[in-house]
This record gives structure tokens, C-alpha cells and sequence, in this order.
């Protein structure tokens, strides 16, 4: 493992990085696979919404034509024209002011019953001329396209009264045609009446402003052009919606294009867009934010406690600090945890310790702790020309002691003469010690031999005075002690164990000289 993922804070910081990186992913996904194809869809409905609009706008004008066509053909005059009883018609309702300004038509055809023409009226859309013929020839040529249309429409589907359509060739237009009846609508028909209206300029105009749509209606070749795409988005403010609607003569259509705005699109994108921004910003700031907690409340103190164990090893006091123990969580936990650690650590060292420099019978310092006060106490005596003394003290018979009494009374016979020995000692800063089975030292730093010699005799008193029944004593029927004593008081002092020799040689003086006695030895060299 690389060496910076080994801190929790940089694979804390790696694995939010990368679910922050997979949310993000994710977002893209749902805004690519989701998001932006409802939103595509959505303008295509509305497209096709619009196209519907143009589309019903242009059946209503259908409507409109139908209804004027048939008020004309369902008339007494229409078909007493028709029948060749009123002559006079023409001149007097097919003039260029009523019907084709007015109403805004470009042509007007009479068809027989066997669907000829039998009068064709109209402008011709080239020259802007009105012209009347009797059939689509002559100065009505203009007229045949249309007037073939409609033979064809009213003889294909005669059964029908109403018929309108689209005509696209050779120019846009709507047509309807009626059979001619009486005014009370009896028949039979006298022929038909059919009128073609100019999907003009004129027309576009007020189709626009009716609908509200920007849109051109031109003719198109079925034939020649494959079917166009519904919709081209030409830029984020446009797009071109198309349709082709069905119109005579066979294989021509009428293509409407509306150019159409993008801003609900735009508008939707804006509103994803920023929520999207918004969440993303979120996420960071939460991802910030978790990181900073994570700082603060678990690998601040992590750090502190690893701290702290470093120094446990140096200094000895060293204790988690209050805060973090009056934590309740669980990092408040581990540093309680931590402290009870440590202090049952101290307890289990000092024991040890105590252990390592006491003597178990008695509780008295044993020889290791003593010999390591006896040096400390003579090198600072040496430096501060001071005295150093000590006793080394010996129970007189004490085996006999032992094979008469037994070996538990020897024991507690050598608890009680420790506890005695300890209580005579005149100055705190004495250190009495086991320092064998039945031996015993006195360290007496800054104790000239006057002093020392009236601490031992006060030690071999207080045993003495204990009256512990000694029946085989030689000396006595108490136990007694022996006590040599040796003090060092040159400047050049001794060694310890200079020191400790005097103190036994002349421990041996006392015992030679009848013990239960002291005797001092020579000052060592
Ligand atoms: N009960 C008991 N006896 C011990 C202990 N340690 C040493 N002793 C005994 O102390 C006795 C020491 O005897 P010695 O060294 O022969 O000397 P002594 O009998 O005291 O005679 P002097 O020293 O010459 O007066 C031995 O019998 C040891 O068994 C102990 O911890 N408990």
C-alpha cells in the first residue's frame, strides 16, 4: 500500500473522492440517458402539437369554404343556371368583385351531372385577369389542373354531398364542391358547384395571425422527396417542424414548416441545469464538510492519543487530557479506556517495583534497593564532604532460634525485630534493610559516628527491649542483636563496598566480643 493511504484522513478523503466521482457519473448518466431524452421528447410533442394547430386551422378554413359553397350551390339561381334557365347568372353573381375579391376565391366552376365543366370562372393567378369560359380552355387554360381535380374528386366520390381537399399543383389551394340543389335542398342535382380558394400570401397572412405560428406551406413531390424529418433543430433558439398533408393530384402534398421557438426546452435545460449545479455543490460541500468532521471529532484526537502513547514511555505522569475523557462517544471511551490502561500499568510497574526492591517477609528495603541508596548516598556525601553510616546488624543465635522454635516462629520472630528496628530509627531519611536471611543494614546519610552510635545502640535497645523468649541463647533468654558500625567522614569517601566491609568486620568484633553488643569498626579508607 502506498505509503500516504496508510493515514485514515487520505482513505477517508479517497473513498469520498470517489463516491463524490460516481455520483457525479451517475448525474451525467441520468441527465444524458433520462433527463435529456423526456426533455427531446417533450418539444418533439410540441412540434407536432403546433403542426396540429396549422393543420386544424386549415380544416377550418376548409369549413369555411364548404359552407360558402354550398350556400351557393344549394340556391334556386345556382341551379336554374345549370338547368339553362337563367342566362343572365354569370354576369350577374360570377363578376370578379362579389365572389372572388370578397370571398376571397380564385376559381368557380359549374360541372354537368356528367361532371363536365359547364362554366369556369375565375383569376387566373399569372396575370391576375378575371376570365369566364365554358370550359378550362382558351384564356380559362390557366384553370385545367384544377378543373381536372375536381372532375375527379365529385365524380369519384359522388355519394357524398360535402367534399373538400388540398389541390398542390400547379399552386396551393383548397377546394369543396357541392351538388347543386334547390333552395330547400330537393334534387336531383342539376350538376355541381365547386370553388378553389388561393393558399396565397394573402391566406398565409392571416393563417399566421390566427394561430400564432410562423409557417410555410409549399407543394412537394411525394414522389420525389422522401418523407422529411419531423423535426431540425437548427439552434438552441429554433427549430424547423415539418409535415406534409395529402393533396391532389395524385403524388403531390403540401409541406408545412413552422419555425418554431426552443425556449421551453431551453427553459427545462436552465431549470435541470441548475438543480443539477445546485446538487452537485451539495454533495461537495457535504463531502467537505464530512471530511472536516472526520478532522475534528475522530482523527484529531486519534492523533492525540497515538501522541500520548509515544510519551507515556518518557514521561510518567502522562495522562489523556480532560477533553477528550469527558467525550461520551466512543472516542470518549477509548481515552477513559486509555487512562484506566495507563493507571493499571503504573500500578502493576510500581508493584513490581516494590517487588524488584522489597523484601517480602518483612516489607523492608532489600539489598538491591539498599545497595543502590548506599552508592547515591556516598556519591552525594563525596561531592558535599558530608558523613555517611552504617549498621549491619545480625541476630545473635539465630538458628538455634530456629531449630528450638521452628521455622514459621523464626519468622515472625524476624517480622517483629524489623518492625522494632524500623520504629527506632531516629530520622526519616534512614533506610533500614534486609539485607541477608537474618541480617539487617542501616544506611544513615549526613550521620556523623556519634550519632550513628546512639542510633545503634538505640536499634539493639528496641529489640532487646521486644523480650522475644530466646531459651537457647547463650547471651541471654531474649533475642538480642549484634550491630557493627562503620561511618565515613573523609573526604575521600570510601566505596560501598569498603564501607560495607567495615560495617561487617566489625559486626564480627560484636559478635566475637559476646554479641548483643556494638562495635564500631575503623573508618574505612
Ligand atoms: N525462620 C527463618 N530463618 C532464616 C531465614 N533466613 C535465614 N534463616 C536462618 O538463620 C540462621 C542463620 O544462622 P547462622 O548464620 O548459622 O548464625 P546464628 O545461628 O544466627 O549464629 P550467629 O550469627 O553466629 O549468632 C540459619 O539457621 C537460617 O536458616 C528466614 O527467612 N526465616
Amino acid at each position: 500500500m502506498p505509503r500516504f493511504l496508510a493515514s485514515l484522513r487520505y482513505r477517508f478523503f479517497l473513498a469520498l473522492g470517489t463516491t463524490l466521482l460516481m455520483a457525479l457519473a451517475a448525474l451525467a448518466l441520468i441527465a444524458k440517458l433520462l433527463v435529456l431524452p423526456a426533455l427531446l421528447k417533450d418539444e418533439r410533442l410540441y412540434a407536432s402539437q403546433e403542426l396540429d394547430r396549422i393543420q386544424r386551422a386549415i380544416d377550418n378554413e376548409l369549413g369555411h369554404l364548404s359552407l360558402l359553397n354550398k350556400d351557393w350551390a344549394v340556391w334556386d339561381d345556382s341551379y336554374a343556371f345549370l338547368r339553362g334557365r337563367y342566362p343572365d347568372y354569370p354576369s350577374s353573381n360570377l363578376t370578379n368583385g362579389q365572389l372572388f375579391d370578397d370571398a376571397n376565391l380564385r376559381l368557380v366552376v359549374f360541372l354537368d351531372t356528367a361532371y363536365r365543366p359547364y362554366r369556369v370562372a375565375g383569376i387566373d393567378p399569372d396575370t391576375g385577369d378575371y376570365t369566364i369560359c365554358t370550359a378550362p380552355t382558351g384564356a380559362c387554360r390557366w384553370a385545367a389542373p384544377l378543373v381536372a381535380s375536381m372532375q375527379r374528386h365529385v365524380a369519384r366520390e359522388r355519394a357524398h354531398t360535402r367534399h373538400t381537399w388540398l389541390h398542390a399543383w400547379p399552386t396551393l389551394s383548397m377546394v369543396s364542391a357541392w351538388p347543386v340543389l334547390k333552395s330547400d335542398g330537393s334534387g336531383p342535382p342539376a350538376g355541381w358547384l365547386a370553388m378553389a380558394r388561393g393558399m396565397n400570401a394573402t391566406w398565409l397572412v392571416r393563417l399566421k395571425a390566427s394561430t400564432g405560428i410562423a409557417f410555410t406551406a409549399t407543394p412537394a413531390s411525394d414522389a420525389a422527396d422522401a418523407d422529411p424529418p419531423l423535426l431540425v433543430r437548427r439552434s438552441d433558439d429554433d427549430m424547423l417542424a415539418t409535415r406534409r398533408l395529402a393533396a391532389s393530384p395524385a403524388g403531390h402534398a403540401i409541406q408545412l414548416q413552422a419555425t418554431l421557438p426552443r425556449d421551453a426546452f431551453q427553459t427545462s435545460l436552465g431549470t435541470f441545469r441548475f438543480a443539477l449545479y445546485w446538487t452537485l455543490a451539495l454533495v461537495v460541500l457535504v463531502v467537505l464538510v464530512v471530511l472536516l468532521l472526520l478532522e475534528m471529532i475522530v482523527l484529531r484526537p486519534l492523533r492525540q492519543l497515538a501522541r500520548l502513547t509515544d510519551r507515556v514511555r518518557f514521561e510518567e505522569d502522562t495522562r489523556v487530557p480532560a477533553p477528550l475523557t469527558r467525550r461520551q462517544d466512543e472516542i470518549g471511551r477509548l481515552a477513559q479506556a486509555f487512562n484506566h490502561l495507563l493507571a493499571f500499568q503504573r500500578r502493576r510497574t510500581h508493584s513490581l517495583v516494590q517487588l524488584s526492591q522489597h523484601d517480602p517477609l518483612t516489607g523492608l528495603a532489600n539489598r538491591r534497593l539498599f545497595d543502590r541508596r548506599l552508592a547515591r548516598a556516598l556519591d552525594e556525601a563525596r561531592h558535599e564532604a558530608r558523613p555517611v553510616a552504617m549498621l549491619m546488624i545480625d541476630i545473635d543465635h539465630f538458628k538455634a532460634y530456629n531449630d528450638h522454635y521452628g521455622h514459621p516462629a523464626g519468622d515472625v520472630c524476624l517480622k517483629r525485630v524489623a518492625q522494632a528496628m524500623q520504629a527506632s530509627l531516629a530520622a526519616p531519611g534512614y533506610l533500614l534493610a534486609r539485607t541477608g536471611g537474618e541480617e539487617f543494614s542501616v544506611l544513615m546519610p549526613d550521620t556523623g559516628p556519634a550519632a550513628a552510635r546512639e542510633q545503634a545502640e538505640t536499634v539493639r535497645a528496641a529489640v532487646e527491649a521486644l523480650g522475644i523468649e530466646h531459651g537457647t541463647a547463650p547471651q541471654g533468654d531474649v533475642v538480642t542483636i549484634s550491630v557493627g558500625l562503620a561511618v565515613s567522614t573523609r573526604l575521600d569517601t570510601p566505596t560501598p563496598g569498603a564501607l560495607g566491609a567495615a560495617a561487617d568486620a566489625a559486626l564480627y568484633t560484636a559478635k566475637k566480643a559476646g554479641r548483643n553488643r556494638i562495635a564500631a569498626g575503623p573508618v574505612p579508607a
